[in-house]
């Protein structure tokens, strides 16, 4: 009997980029990572070099090559909002990427509200204005980098996101496409006509000609170049979704009803919804993806650092790493009264201040580095606790329940820190790689088997004292609100 074939898929995510190889039951074989690293070159600024992200996905791909004589197919997640440029003549990018932290284009996003094009914007895109999405990007790097206009005048621009940079290169400049999800994120989408909208790169200064040509999430998009990597040449790349599209696709969500949260760098809860919606509470209406089914629209809410305050504040104690702050976290009850609000690069959903900076309230003479490293887990925690109220307020009626992946779902203090401060249960995914799995499962549909069911889960149950929870909610909703002023 000839051996199962296998998907590549890969995760490329801010902090990292990992691979896996899975066959259609969803069981792992192998798996790979590489670690990338951000530039926070000034005060709101996050970049990446392209390049460095590239070479890690070369890099996960060759330790995984071993096997290539099995690969029915690639597939890719990856981090959204992010910004490439690059020249497709050489095939170099022409500036780092300007990663989806940045916010560089605040004032210019704060004009466009103030002009009013607010509206208008979510009716197209089901976001509103901010310097997360590539729109307010691309207009910059228009104004503010020559080689982008000398090489835009030519026809010789490429702008995309990340997976339309990985797949061009993966193809050695074959494929210039991206996926509706990731459109879906760049806030110059139609998500209603699945089309890049030439009234919003008008609005944004952003030249529509350089833009990928979006494609559904489980298109032909194309074949690996020889050399491009350590796999052979002719491997078809068969899934391409945003990261937390594909997180909710792995967690086996079909249908409206679940919710997820993805605990990266930053968090994202997302939610199938039946059509478009335009959220009344600070969250995006976006596309889950689209494939043989139609399009399936969500809703989602974006924190902007979230797991990543967890290396923040262990970087400020001088403590080694997260682990270890998780560790001495747990060494005390409560966190004695601090608030940590993590507002590190302004605060995305559901507040969407990119004013508000971070903040530690509640100190006094008893206060111990342990409750700084508490009152930051319960950061995490609290602000996942916000998007889900807002995401309950827009959809109408209780969640039931959360599931939790990505890195920092690992750890068990996590999240039961988060069923406490939610009041209902969390299903955390066994497996890690979720993301991974869920654009692995898209791939699979695609070649023709059908999906695997869902991730098996870790159940952590609501025990905190209501009084509690109630306090510990207030005095974090306070906090929040010194850190918009
Ligand atoms: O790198 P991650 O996993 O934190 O994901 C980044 C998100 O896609 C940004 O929206």
């Amino acid at each position: 009997m000839s051996e199962a074939p296998l998907v590549l898929a890969i995760d490329q995510g801010t902090t990292n980029t990992k691979a896996v190889l899975v066959d259609p039951s969803g069981r792992i074989h192998a798996r790979a990572s590489a670690p990338l690293t951000t530039a926070y070159p000034q005060p709101g600024w996050a970049e990446q070099s392209a390049l460095a992200i590239w070479d890690s996905v070369r890099d996960v791909v060759a330790q995984l090559a071993g096997a290539s004589g099995r690969i029915a197919a690639i597939a890719l997640a990856n981090q959204r909002e992010t910004l490439v440029l690059w020249d497709a003549e050489t095939g170099q990018p022409i500036a780092p990427a300007i990663i989806w932290q940045c916010r560089r284009t605040a004032e210019t996003c704060a004009r466009l509200i103030a002009q009013d094009h607010d509206a208008r914007v979510v009716e197209l895109t089901g976001l509103g204005i901010n310097p997360l999405f590539p729109a307010s990007k691309l207009g910059w790097a228009m104004e503010n980098i020559p080689a982008a206009r000398d090489l835009a005048a030519q026809s010789r621009l490429r702008a995309g996101t990340v997976d339309a940079w990985l797949l061009w290169k993966l193809t050695g400049g074959a494929s210039f496409l991206t996926d509706h999800s990731n459109a879906s994120r760049t806030q110059l989408f139609d998500t209603q006509r699945l089309e890049f909208s030439p009234e919003l790169c008008s609005l944004f200064g952003a030249p529509i000609e350089a833009l990928p040509r979006p494609v559904p999430s489980d298109s032909e998009f194309g074949l690996t170049a020889p050399q491009a990597t350590a796999l052979p040449a002719g491997i078809p790349i068969r899934a391409m979704m945003g990261d937390s599209h594909a997180a909710l696709n792995g967690h086996g969500v079909r249908a409206p009803g679940p919710v997820k949260a993805t605990f990266g760098t930053g968090s994202s809860l997302m939610t199938l919804t039946p059509g478009r919606v335009a959220s009344s509470h600070g969250l995006s209406g976006t596309i889950a993806w689209t494939d043989r089914n139609g399009t399936a629209y969500a809703l989602e809410g974006n924190i902007t650092v979230s797991a990543q305050a967890a290396g923040f504040m262990a970087a400020l104690l001088g403590i080694q790493d997260a682990r270890a702050l998780s560790d001495l976290a747990q060494s005390v009850p409560d966190a004695g009264g601090v608030v940590f609000v993590p507002a590190l690069a302004g605060l995305g959903a559901p507040h969407w201040d990119d004013r508000a900076t971070g903040l530690v309230t509640g100190m006094t003479h008893a206060t111990r580095p342990a409750h700084l490293a508490r009152a930051t887990f319960e950061a995490i925690a609290h602000q996942i606790a916000d998007v889900l109220t807002a995401m309950e307020r827009d959809i109408g009626h209780p969640l039931a329940d959360l599931r939790a992946d990505g890195g920092a779902s690992g750890n068990p203090f996590l999240m039961q820190l988060q069923a406490d401060l939610l009041d209902r249960p969390v299903l955390r995914a066994e497996v890690e790689e979720v993301g991974a799995l869920g654009a692995a499962a898209m791939a699979f549909a695609a070649l023709g088997y059908s999906a695997p069911p869902g991730e098996s889960t870790t159940r952590f149950a609501p025990g905190m004292d209501l009084t509690q929870r109630a306090h510990l909610r207030e005095i974090w909703a306070n906090a929040v609100a010194r850190a918009r002023h």
